[in-house]
């Protein structure tokens, strides 16, 4: 993206570990065509790739512990940049971020003039329907074990509610009931996309 008006439109999707972020964040993608990213996927792209952060994030990752905003906005921006570049794209769901105030304070500080976000979607689920869908998903993920999921689960109030408190006295979040069967959650999540069409 050239110049430093405000060119994207940003939807963070946030919730427990398993709530459904990434299975709703793919039924946005086919139905209304945002780019999607995973903060978290992307932490993962990195520590594979060999980068010398690598086995720093790895770490905070196994551990439950949130990586510094500096390395996770990074390759959000470069994320999009390139989405935007190659399908011109200026729409993008981020899923999993902003996960802290570092990293709501990092990302004012690097994105406030290239994106404004239009709304923050909170998939709602109780830790035990959470834990359960990541303990069966079969991921293969080193953090998807009950030791680490509990301090996931801690992060997400002690961290991350604070964070949606924030988005929420700007009027900007919704909330969808994340325990129905995929499509009915989809069903409250259309909603809220056609409301931001208007
Ligand atoms: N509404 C749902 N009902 C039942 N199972 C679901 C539902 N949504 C997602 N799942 C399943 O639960 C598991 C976790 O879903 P998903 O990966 O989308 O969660 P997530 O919030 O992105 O997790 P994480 O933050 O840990 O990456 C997957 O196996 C997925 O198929
Ligand atoms: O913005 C972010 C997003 C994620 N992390 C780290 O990754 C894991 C897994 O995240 P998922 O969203 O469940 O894929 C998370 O527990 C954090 O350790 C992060 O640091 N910052």
């Amino acid at each position: 993206m050239s110049g430093d008006a405000l060119a994207y439109n940003v939807i963070f999707v946030l919730g427990k570990p398993g709530c459904g972020k990434g299975t709703q964040s793919d039924k946005i993608v086919s139905e209304f065509g945002y780019g999607h990213m995973s903060a978290g996927e992307l932490l993962r792209i990195e520590v594979q790739s060999g980068s010398p952060h690598g086995e720093m994030i790895s770490q905070r990752m196994r551990d439950g512990q949130i990586v510094p905003v500096e390395i996770t906005c990074s390759l959000l921006e470069k994320r999009m940049d390139t989405l935007h570049q190659e399908k011109g794209l200026v729409n993008f769901i981020i899923d999993g971020f902003p996960r802290n105030k570092d990293n709501l304070d990092g990302w004012n500080r690097q994105m406030s003039t290239k994106a404004i976000v239009r709304c923050v979607l909170l998939i709602d689920a109780s830790d035990d329907v959470c834990a359960g869908r990541c303990l069966g998903r079969g991921s293969g993920r080193l953090d998807d074990n009950e030791a680490t999921l509990r301090k996931r689960f801690q992060s997400f109030v002690r961290d991350t509610m604070p964070i949606l408190d924030h988005y929420d006295q700007a009027g900007l979040v919704f909330k969808v009931n994340g325990e129905l069967e995929p499509d009915r959650v989809f069903d409250q999540v259309r909603q809220v996309f056609e409301k931001l069409k208007k």
